[in-house]
């Protein structure tokens, strides 16, 4: 069997959809196929300024029958891309031709023991990945969760009647977004609330998952999950007593050697510290949230470029080595010189923005038209909730790249706000904003623009100055 089309997207998670419907937008004749593993996609919607460039929205989950009649799709696999004849196979034995393609493929949890599968260890990605950690607590008395990002932070406090064992390479907690003094800020907060039994009030509504369910027959390897997904499901281990546990945190530590136990006891985990010091536990599996590789499981006439990481390389227009072939989202890696204030992390909002420069850039190549990168990759930017809390990064929020050279600034109000400005040479390079801040805009605005701040001081977080005024 073939087919044809002009545009063909592979992949039904943000980015591919983001791809599909701006080419929809840009190129409303022309034919789009998106091509996906998974029946269920996901899109943006809701979409609300939180500043100038940095907005949060909702994620939409829906059957991909419901895409609109200008995107056509064909839920199957990609296996094999053609790419000097321009023409792909699917694992079902489809050969489409195309004239653009974008890979859209995302990632694969990237566990710490590699990819194989062990049974102990395991990583959390689609809702599969969570139903199969769901039927794993369910006879669990012990969860080691190792990594100190994203999941492990959501997993670490969100598990229920079971004792959680978390093991983290830093001297604190959540390294991958704060500093240790926002994570001592979110450690003082959940334990002084939850030993009042009420969690920060924090009402960001968001869409949560599953809410569509995929259908058990087209559930496999969906798209990457994302806010508040551990709410829909029903985490509870079965250690019984009180509900919630604080979780305990192993600092400075990493997996030595697992060992599995007779009769289905658990396993026994090694943990070796900083200083060489080495530390025994006993648990009943391990949730390796340790990042996410790039997900490239198919075959190419042609050798595509992958960077380091494993990621596919992209230039600013989203373009692969590969002629007429584009890729976006958590499968490819930027490689273009970056922006002052700008670097790549596989989040939400990175894979709808790359994932529409993507269409756009594909829509303006057919028709001989110049396009400009996007703004939006002048300056870093992600809105989330970590611990109940409203958080909003900007810049080089962590000083990442500005080697010794920064100062930081902090004003800290318990169980209220965080807020910690980076600054290099006066000007503002980052920002964490933890709490109702109200100043996204404002940092936003400091950071792109420049000002130099050392005229006033340390004014600049002085609670009595309202700086929005001060600078807006
Ligand atoms: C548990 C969890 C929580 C998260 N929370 C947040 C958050 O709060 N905020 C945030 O910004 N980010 C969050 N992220 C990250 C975010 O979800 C991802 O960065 C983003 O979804 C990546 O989108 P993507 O479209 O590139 O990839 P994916 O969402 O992984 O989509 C890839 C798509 O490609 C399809 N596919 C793969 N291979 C093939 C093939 N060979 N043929 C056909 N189709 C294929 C898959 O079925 C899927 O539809 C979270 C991630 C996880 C796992
Ligand atoms: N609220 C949000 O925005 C959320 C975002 N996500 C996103 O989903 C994706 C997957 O999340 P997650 O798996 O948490 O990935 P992250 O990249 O967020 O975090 C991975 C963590 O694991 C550490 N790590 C890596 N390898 C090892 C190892 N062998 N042993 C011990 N620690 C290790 C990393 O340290 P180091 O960085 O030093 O290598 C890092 O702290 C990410 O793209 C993440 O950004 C997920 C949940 C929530």
């Amino acid at each position: 069997m073939s087919r044809e089309c002009e545009f063909l997207v592979i992949g039904g998670g943000i980015a591919g959809v983001s791809c599909a419907e701006s080419l929809a937008i840009c190129r409303p004749t022309a034919s789009i196929l998106l091509l996906t593993e998974s029946s269920i996609v996901k899109s943006v919607t809701n979409l609300v300024p939180v500043a100038r460039y940095l907005h949060k929205f909702d994620v939409r989950e829906r059957d991909v029958s419901e895409m609109g009649a200008i995107i056509e799709t064909l839920v199957d696999q990609l296996d094999h891309i053609n790419s000097k004849e321009h023409w792909i196979r699917t694992i079902k034995g489809v050969v489409i031709k195309y004239r653009y393609l974008c890979l859209c493929t995302g990632g694969v949890p990237k566990l710490f023991c590699g990819q194989v599968l062990d049974p102990c260890a395991f990583g959390i990605r689609d809702t599969d990945s969570v139903l199969y950690l769901q039927r794993k607590l369910a006879a669990a008395k012990d969860v080691l969760i190792l990594g100190n990002g994203g999941i492990a932070s959501e997993l670490a406090y969100e598990l229920k009647d079971v004792n959680v064992h978390w093991v983290v390479k830093d001297a604190h907690i959540s390294a991958t977004f704060v500093d240790p003094g926002a994570a001592e800020f979110f450690q003082l907060a959940r334990s002084e609330l939850d030993a009042q039994d009420s969690s920060p009030v924090t009402a960001i509504k968001r869409m949560r998952y599953g809410e569509v369910l995929p259908k058990e027959q087209t559930n496999k390897h969906g798209a990457a999950l994302g806010p508040d997904w551990h709410r829909t499901f029903e985490l509870s281990g079965a250690a019984g007593g009180a509900d919630k546990r604080l979780p305990k945190i192993y600092y400075k530590s990493r997996i030595y050697s697992t060992l599995e136990l007779p009769d289905e006891a658990g396993y026994e985990v090694q943990l070796q510290h900083e200083d060489g010091s080495k530390e025994q536990l006993t648990c009943d599996f391990i949730v390796s949230a340790t990042g996410v590789s790039p997900n490239t499981f198919y075959s190419c006439d042609s050798k595509l470029k992958l960077s380091e990481d494993g990621g596919i390389l992209v230039d600013e227009m989203m373009r692969t080595n590969l002629e007429d072939v584009y890729a976006a989202g958590d499968v490819c890696t930027a490689n273009w010189p970056a922006a002052m204030h700008w670097f790549q992390m596989r989040l939400w909002t990175q894979a709808r923005q790359m994932g529409s420069m993507a269409g756009r850039s594909m829509a303006a190549a057919s028709e001989g038209e110049t396009v400009y990168q996007d703004f939006c990759f002048e300056l870093f930017g992600h809105v989330t909730k970590l611990f109940g809390y409203p958080v909003v990064l900007l810049g080089r929020f962590n000083g990442q790249d500005l080697g010794q050279d920064y100062e930081i600034l902090v004003r800290c109000t318990r169980n209220k706000e965080y807020i910690k400005f980076v600054l290099q040479k006066g000007r503002l390079r980052g920002a964490i904003l933890i709490g109702d801040t109200d100043l996204a805009e404002t940092c936003e605005n400091l950071i792109l623009n420049g000002i130099d701040l050392e005229p006033y001081g340390d004014d600049i977080l002085n609670p009595d100055i309202d700086i929005e005024d001060y600078f807006d």
